[in-house]
């Protein structure tokens, strides 16, 4: 598949959450409808996906959604509980990676990505904090696919309420600074009927 640089006529509007002890700013429309038709579908069918699975007081079960890294380095990669083969970066996530670094000013060296099959897929409450992320992490995520609400929670600032920041198809949200020392985050599960969607996030890995 080849792909046009984008034209900017459309720009992408910016929302910048102006969170205390935090750096957000979603970009909505960041990819074109077209584009991100074509990405989703594209993504859903040629990365390698896998069902990770975590002991839970000394049971083993499948987390709710399918995993992936992609990357510069293929060195087995541990982290969160979860163990990665890392693959190298392929036509898609490139034209993604690069579209993202325009505007993070940044070379991510690895994707992870999730792949959340319907409404009772999801990620549970979490910083990306690890060290191999270094001190004040830029992370670039991706959404494809159907909408999900994104939940940031302040970790000890009791009088915050809550942000909820809906991820649409084709968005791009930034989070840098002292975002993931202070804000956790996670994608809580659905009742309703809603399809498949794919996120991606882009980071700096330092071994
Ligand atoms: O699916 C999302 O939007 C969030 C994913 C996430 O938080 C992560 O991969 O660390
Ligand atoms: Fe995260």
């Amino acid at each position: 598949m080849t792909y046009q640089k984008r034209l900017f006529d459309e720009q992408p509007d910016a929302i910048d959450f102006k969170l205390p002890d935090a750096d957000v700013v979603l970009y909505t429309n960041f990819f074109s409808s077209e584009e991100s038709n074509k990405l989703f579908k594209s993504l859903k069918e040629t990365i390698e996906w896998q069902q990770d699975q975590v002991k839970f007081y000394g049971k083993v079960m499948d987390v709710p959604r399918l995993t992936a890294l992609y990357g510069n380095d293929t060195n087995v990669y541990r982290y969160s509980g979860l163990t990665f083969y890392p693959k190298n970066w392929n036509e898609d996530l490139q034209f993604i990676k690069k579209r993202v670094e325009s505007v993070a000013k940044v070379e991510f060296t690895s994707c992870l990505l999730n792949y959340y099959r319907d409404g009772r897929d999801s990620m549970d409450w979490h910083q990306d904090n690890e060290k191999e992320l270094g001190n004040n992490p830029v992370i670039a995520s991706v959404t494809f696919g159907a909408m999900r609400t994104f939940q940031l929670k302040h970790l000890n600032r009791t009088d915050l309420n809550r942000v909820d920041i809906p991820l649409n198809h084709g968005d791009f949200l930034l989070m840098q600074g002292k975002t993931q020392h202070f804000w956790k985050h996670k994608i809580p599960k659905t009742k309703k009927q809603i399809g498949s969607r794919i996120n991606l996030t882009f980071r700096v890995i330092k071994h």
